[in-house]
């Protein structure tokens, strides 16, 4: 859609009765289509979910002093990152065992992500191997995110190997994640994502990984998983080793103070993602996009930085984008999408974000996204 085919979109979205607006909407639809743990694993934050709420709260207290008077019959929102072009700053942010939303898992993603051409960020926990996902959508952007083993260290870097043989254009390792967060909606509703599956009894099938299990009883395979993701002892040391072993760059994601930006800069990462994993990890922890312009100012552009946590809809994406950030992730909202249609429910809700977006840049007097440093940004 250009700005100027307005007329057009209205007439569409009122033909769209099945296809919901909002986040909260989507939301609406997952709990109708997934079983009541899965969904509480989905949405649910850590603790009290303090950060969960934040994360949301902290965008609505952002405002954008919008400039007038500058030519937006048509916004560029494309955006350049490790030479290749995207056509708009959205990625989906890896989001394990999607089997838990929809079938097709993340092979509906990938195709959604290649329709509309954003990049899909692969999770280590994937219901699917990161070579049948790389199947489904071959034409499509696609990043792997590495929980690095500390029990097993060749088989993370075997993952890596297969992801850049399989065409994956980047690494993304998860700092945040030492252990699981303390989640009370899973203890409460006795839910594990590990232990319930469609068909074969459980979400995560990567051949290798089963493999490297002394046996195939369900118990030995969640300890397996636990044990691969939870990295207690993980620290630099290993963020330089993957730097080492790949041609593909390198990003952190689930930084959020300042100091370890600059710490992930020097030590050679190419990219980080502030995050705070959607609220799901240490509960009262900083906004995503508080810390962001103490971030930005670290980085002082030398590497991108992406950002997830609380997006929900494309005005939030522009105030990202207006404190610092090449580019937004999302999770929940395009699992929502999942659980709710399959591939067109992700396609729809990025269409959505894209929409949004390019409305509400045209109405900050952004044409394309080198201009956003003109708009002015106040915190509430
Ligand atoms: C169900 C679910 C599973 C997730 N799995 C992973 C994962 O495997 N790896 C990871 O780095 N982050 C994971 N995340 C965190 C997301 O990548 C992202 O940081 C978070 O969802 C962003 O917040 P949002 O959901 O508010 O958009 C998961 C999030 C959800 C909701
Ligand atoms: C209970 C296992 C959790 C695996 C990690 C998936 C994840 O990152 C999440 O937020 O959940």
């Amino acid at each position: 859609m250009t700005v100027a085919n307005r007329d057009i979109l209205l007439k569409n979205i009122s033909k769209e009765t099945d296809f919901p607006l909002s986040f909260e909407e989507w939301e609406q639809k997952a709990v109708e289509n997934m079983l009541p743990g899965g969904y509480g694993y989905a949405s649910s934050g850590a603790g009290n979910e303090e950060t969960a709420k934040r994360n949301v709260e902290a965008f609505s207290k952002w405002a954008i002093v919008p400039r007038m008077l500058n030519d937006v019959s048509s916004v560029d929102m494309s955006i350049s990152i490790f030479g290749r072009r995207y056509r708009s700053p959205f990625f989906l942010a890896p989001v394990g065992m999607q089997g838990l939303a929809h079938e097709d898992g993340e092979k509906a993603t990938a195709k959604a992500a290649q329709s509309m051409e954003v990049p899909l960020i692969v999770s280590t926990v994937s219901t699917y191997s990161l070579e049948e996902i790389a199947a489904a959508a071959p034409g499509g952007p696609k990043w792997f995110q590495l929980y690095f083993s500390g029990c097993n260290p060749a088989l993370s870097y075997s993952m890596v190997e297969r992801a850049e043989k399989a065409g994956y254009e980047a690494i993304v390792i998860t700092v945040d994640t030492v252990m699981v967060g303390w989640r009370e909606t899973d203890m409460r509703n006795q839910f594990s994502p590990l232990s319930q599956g469609y068909g074969t009894g459980n979400y995560i099938h990567d051949p290798v990984f089963m493999d490297s299990l002394p046996n195939h009883d369900q118990d030995t395979i969640i300890a397996g998983i636990l044990e691969n993701v939870q990295h207690p002892t993980l620290t630099w040391k290993e963020v330089a080793e993957v730097k080492k072993r790949t041609r593909l760059p390198v990003l952190l994601k689930g930084i959020l103070h300042p100091e370890d930006a600059e710490m992930a800069l020097e030590c050679g990462v190419d990219g980080i993602i502030v995050s705070n994993h959607g609220g799901r990890q240490l509960d009262g922890v900083i906004a995503s996009i508080d810390t962001l312009p103490a971030i930005a100012e670290k980085v002082k552009g030398n590497i991108p930085i992406l950002l997830d946590s609380g997006v929900r809809r494309g005005i939030d994406a522009v105030k990202a984008l207006g404190l610092g950030a090449t580019g937004v992730l999302i999770g929940r909202p395009f699992l929502y999408g999942l659980a709710a249609a399959g591939q067109p429910g992700v396609e729809k809700v990025i269409e959505r974000f894209i929409q949004e977006t390019e409305v509400s840049l045209a109405l900050s007097g952004i044409a394309d996204l080198t201009q956003m440093s003109k708009l002015k940004m106040v915190r509430e």
